[in-house]
């Protein structure tokens, strides 16, 4: 058939080693009982389902497109998430896809520059972040995850969830034009940013706060200042950021404040990015950033944030971005997702079946608590980041950034403790609190230095005062008591059902 002829990569065959092709062209499964079904595989779902396989899960994975993606999210993965790559036995996905070892950041501001370095120097020399095609990445994990006769990979799109009486007990789906139904004892939703599926399990309060606008620069045409960096642009309205992915290719994500970008189709968007962001961004990428326009294959995103909120659902969960997101300026969604994959796994592993779905679910209150160190230290920061790092007219919040930009400048801990909050390295949201307030304070203290006059204390007063209107409603949004005392929520503390 025409479908044999593609390429393995476009095959969707190659994915499906659960399922055997019979006479007539159809699949028919190689066994009809099912551990686990995974809705999605995207980073979560491909990457949930070879670490439920490994431990000898019958896992049915049903993904819409089995063709290599080609987008522009989740093509940076920090340290932290590469240890949890490490973790889950999955870091050779990294391999073979030209992807970049990624060893920090280098801020740009007015003119001025910093480097910030990836605290490494404990770890094995492989430890590093990555960038690379997300597209690669995505299929090499869904290779991997195929290649255990365990796991069932197969192409269909997934329109309900199946509840009896309150409990989710599989999945309706089309695949070649027909309907079926699937049927597991737990159905692991991972459909990513656009879920369709989550809204009866959690209560989705998502925030557009910006768009990206994505393009690709030639690095024949020019380099990196810092190769093997992120770049961070503090431009006005907002940030722009550049990284390699792959040897010859380099990514420039221009943050778009608000839910409109401008229209590509009417030449608004190329005129925006020649005449506002191009003057802004470092001299030796600029000549490769106009030719990106005129070559025109430009794309968006937008940049959304939700809280985790999920209802407890027996037979159900949530992962991924279908449970909670956050502003991808500082790159931590893939590392927020494998790292609950890695807290979810754990959790499961001492279960031998999983059909007692209130007592699992019950069970399994405690994933949202021990969850929050990694989580909420990510998320909290990628939303205080993004609040401080766009331009404002009022003057607090300007020295607010320049003071941001200072401190990580000023190098030792007050660089390296916020690195590697950022990169998973070390998830405390403690840490996290005291980074931003001594920002504020080291602020507050350069205005009221030498001598601090009545109109520069009462700037001092409103920077303090803006510091906490930006990170207080992040805390609260993840939880005061789950992010600073879990130890005290009685959900940390479940027992395996018996
Ligand atoms: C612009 C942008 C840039 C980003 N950059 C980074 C970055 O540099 N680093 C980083 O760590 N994170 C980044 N992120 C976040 C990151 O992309 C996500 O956190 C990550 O992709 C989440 O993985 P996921 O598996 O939940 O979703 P996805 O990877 O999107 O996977 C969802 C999968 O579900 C499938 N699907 C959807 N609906 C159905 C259905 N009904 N039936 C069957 N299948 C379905 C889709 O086809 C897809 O394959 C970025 C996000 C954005 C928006």
């Amino acid at each position: 058939s025409g479908f044999k002829k593609k390429s393995p990569r476009q095959n969707p065959a190659v994915f499906r080693p659960g399922v055997r092709e019979t006479e007539n062209g159809s699949f028919q499964a190689k066994d009809s009982s099912t551990d686990v079904i995974i809705v999605g595989a995207g980073v979560a779902g491909s990457a949930l389902a070879y670490t439920l396989g490994k431990d000898g899960r019958r896992v049915q994975v049903i993904e819409r497109d089995l063709t290599e993606p080609d987008r522009i999210v989740g093509e940076l993965l920090q340290p932290g998430g590469y240890l949890k790559l490490v973790e889950l036995g999955l870091d050779d996905c990294v391999h073979e896809i030209d992807a970049q070892r990624v060893l920090g950041y280098a801020l740009f501001k007015e003119g001025k520059n910093t480097k910030v370095s990836y605290p490494l120097e404990n770890y094995n020399s492989d430890v590093a972040g990555r960038s690379f095609h997300n597209g690669r990445f995505i299929q090499r994990m869904r290779e991997k995850a195929a290649s255990l006769p365990q796991v069932q990979l197969e192409q269909g799109t997934v329109t309900s969830l199946i509840e009896e009486k309150g409990t989710v007990k599989g999945v309706r789906y089309k695949s070649n034009g027909e309907e079926h139904e699937a049927y597991a004892p737990l159905t692991i939703v991972c459909d990513g940013c656009f879920s369709n599926l989550r809204r009866s399990l959690c209560t989705p309060k998502v925030e557009v706060p910006s768009c990206f606008v994505g393009l690709v620069l030639d690095l024949e045409n020019c380099h990196l200042p810092y190769p093997n960096h992120g770049h961070v642009v503090l431009a006005d309205p907002s940030p722009i950021l550049f990284y390699p992915i792959s040897s010859t290719e380099i990514r420039c994500l221009v943050d778009v404040p608000g839910q409109k970008v401008p229209s590509i189709a009417n030449g608004e968007m190329a005129n925006y990015l020649k005449t506002v962001v191009a003057p802004q961004i470092p001299e030796q990428l600029r000549e490769s950033f106009l030719m990106a326009i005129e070559k025109g294959s430009i794309r968006t995103m937008p940049n959304k944030s939700m809280p985790a909120s999920p209802y407890p659902t027996p037979g159900a969960l949530l992962m991924g971005d279908a449970f909670n997101m956050r502003h991808p300026l500082t790159g931590g969604g893939m590392t927020v997702a494998l790292s609950d994959i890695v807290v979810l796994h754990n959790l499961l592993k001492p279960l031998r079946d999983l059909h007692d779905a209130p007592a699992l679910c019950k069970y399994l209150e405690s994933f949202y608590t021990l969850r929050k160190p990694v989580a909420s230290t990510i998320n909290t920061l990628a939303g205080a980041l993004y609040k401080v790092f766009c331009a404002s007219p009022d003057q607090a919040m300007k020295e607010m950034r320049q003071a941001c930009f200072d401190y990580l400048s000023l190098g030792g801990v007050f660089s390296t403790g916020p690195v590697a909050l950022l990169s998973g390295l070390n998830p405390r949201p403690l840490s996290l609190v005291l980074h931003f307030f001594a920002v504020a304070v080291y602020g507050v203290g350069r205005l009221l230095l030498p001598f601090p006059s009545p109109k520069r204390l009462w700037l001092g007063a409103r920077l303090l005062s803006g510091a906490l209107n930006i990170i207080f409603p992040i805390i609260k949004a993840e939880g005061i008591r789950q992010m600073f005392f879990p130890n005290t929520v009685p959900a940390y503390y479940r027992a395996p059902p018996s």
